[in-house]
């Protein structure tokens, strides 16, 4: 007889005063728990011209010491308007002793990210240490992305890249607030 399982006990949560308390790895990037929103600017040397989007970014816990991480994005017209759905990722912040940090990202467009780089002074920086790309993906070499707490509620998100025969550079630059807390 097929015996269902109860739900699964251990909900993520997405606030640093929630149970389960964050684990103590976690310290450097307490301050990122939560939903982000804003908007950003775009552009590659590759592409027509410069583009706007907004963007929203999740990062939750479940008392180990790792980050859930969610990102997806949307392009804007010059009204602000919704466009098209843009990139989306998700992944796993490993926090390491002395605020390093191994990140997991994986892209619909086939492209997945092993990054590594540091938390620390409310600023993360992750630096490519390896790209996996599926037959039909993009040509993507390396990235950096850099997060930067600049008060509480504020989150400044930069990415560089290095495609398509480019060299690395600017891909994408946001500021984020944070949601309301839930
Ligand atoms: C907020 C997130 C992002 C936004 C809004 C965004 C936006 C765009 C846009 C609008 C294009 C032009 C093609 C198109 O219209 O779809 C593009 C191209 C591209 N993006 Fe992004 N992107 C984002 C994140 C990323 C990330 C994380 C990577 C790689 C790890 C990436 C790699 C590329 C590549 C390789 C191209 C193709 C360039 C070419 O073929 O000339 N993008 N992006």
């Amino acid at each position: 007889m097929f015996d269902p399982a109860p739900e699964y006990p251990y909900p993520d949560v997405h606030r640093s005063d929630a149970a389960p308390a964050p684990q103590a790895l976690l310290t450097p990037v307490i301050g990122l728990l939560g939903t982000w929103r804003g908007r950003g600017r775009g552009g590659y040397p590759t592409l027509a011209g410069e583009f706007a989007y907004a963007q929203e970014v999740t990062f939750s816990h479940d008392g180990r010491p790792f980050l859930r991480y969610e990102a997806r994005a949307w392009l804007l017209d010059a009204d602000g308007t919704p466009l098209r759905p843009s990139a989306r990722e998700s992944g796993w912040w490993r926090l390491q002793p002395d605020g390093r940090v191994e990140a997991l990202i994986t892209q619909p467009t086939g492209i997945a990210e092993i990054a590594v780089g540091r938390a620390a002074d409310n600023t993360v920086d992750l630096s490519t240490h390896e790209v996996a790309l599926t037959p039909t993906a993009k040509e993507v070499n390396a990235t950096r992305r850099t997060y930067v707490l600049t008060d509480d509620d504020t989150l400044t998100f930069v990415h560089e890249l290095a495609a398509v025969g480019q060299p690395l550079q600017h891909h994408l630059s946001a500021t984020l607030r944070r949601k309301e807390k839930e």
